[in-house]
């Protein structure tokens, strides 16, 4: 099988600092894979130089067998990558509806009829259990509404890969417990790669993962594998994350 996602020699530099240096990767059709680290480990500089929204110094990014490196976020989005956005970019002010309709309508020009967008974001907003909330505006969510809002806005695109940034971040356990299911009923359609920082949930939910520490890949494998590695749990040591 070919791997949906490969990067290779991949680099980002912040000034004088390497936040991402040289990552080789590869994601398999059809997997969850949760990546974690110590803060500053470059997870989010990672993935948003996989989505698009920052573009590498050097290396490359792969997608589906095509070198997507210096494509826009948008066009990856019209590609099948897509990237939950940050509960910043929920618009509060606007409905809920209209949240997840409007990034479908930015960046999918494949001429979808108005039905076809509406049946989309209805399809989304059922996935995540906000049906009953399409008329409220965003803003009267509850916090773990909001986070489900985000991932209902990436599933709307219709993605192959959907990548979460710290999804349960500020999530109940009761929330958590439900976002578990809903991850794995999306990766019966598309691949997940997730930044987790909650360890029961990457352990629950990931087929394998990749561990970053000073913006390389300290280890990879499966929850088992990752759990029992030493050099994990020193690179963890003498950080505060929860
Ligand atoms: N836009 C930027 N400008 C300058 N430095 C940046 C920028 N974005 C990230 N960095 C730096 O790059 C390094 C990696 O940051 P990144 O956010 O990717 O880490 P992370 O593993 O996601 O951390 P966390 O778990 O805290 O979110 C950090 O030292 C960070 O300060």
């Amino acid at each position: 099988m070919m791997p949906l996602l490969t990067t290779k020699g991949l680099s980002r530099n912040f000034g004088g600092l390497r936040a991402v240096d040289s990552v080789d990767f590869a994601l398999m059709p059809g997997e969850i894979r949760a990546v974690i680290g110590p803060n500053g480990a470059g997870k989010t500089t990672f993935v948003s130089l996989v989505s698009g929204r920052i573009q590498p110094s050097s290396g490359m990014v792969v997608f589906d067998g095509a070198d997507i490196t210096g494509l826009p976020a948008y066009a990856r989005v019209r590609l099948g990558v897509a990237y939950t956005f940050q509960i910043t970019s929920v618009f509060a002010n606007l409905s809920v509806y209209d949240n997840v309709a409007l990034p479908v309508q930015r960046t999918l020009t494949d001429g979808r009829s108005k039905g076809a967008v509406q049946a989309g974001v209805i399809t989304a907003l059922e996935r995540t259990g906000l049906a009953d909330r399409t008329h409220m505006l965003a803003g009267q969510l509850s916090y773990g509404h909001q986070r489900l809002l985000e991932v209902a806005m990436g599933l709307a695109l219709k993605p192959r890969l959907l990548i979460l940034d710290e999804p349960t971040q500020g999530l109940a356990d009761s929330e958590i417990d439900n976002f578990i299911e809903l991850v794995r009923e999306i990766a019966k359609s598309a691949t997940v790669l997730l930044i987790e920082h909650n360890m029961p949930v990457v352990m629950q939910l990931a087929d394998r993962i990749t561990v970053f520490n000073a913006g390389r890949i300290l280890a990879e494998g499966t929850p088992e594998q990752i759990r029992a590695n030493t050099e994990v749990q020193d690179a963890y040591l003498g950080t505060t994350h929860g």
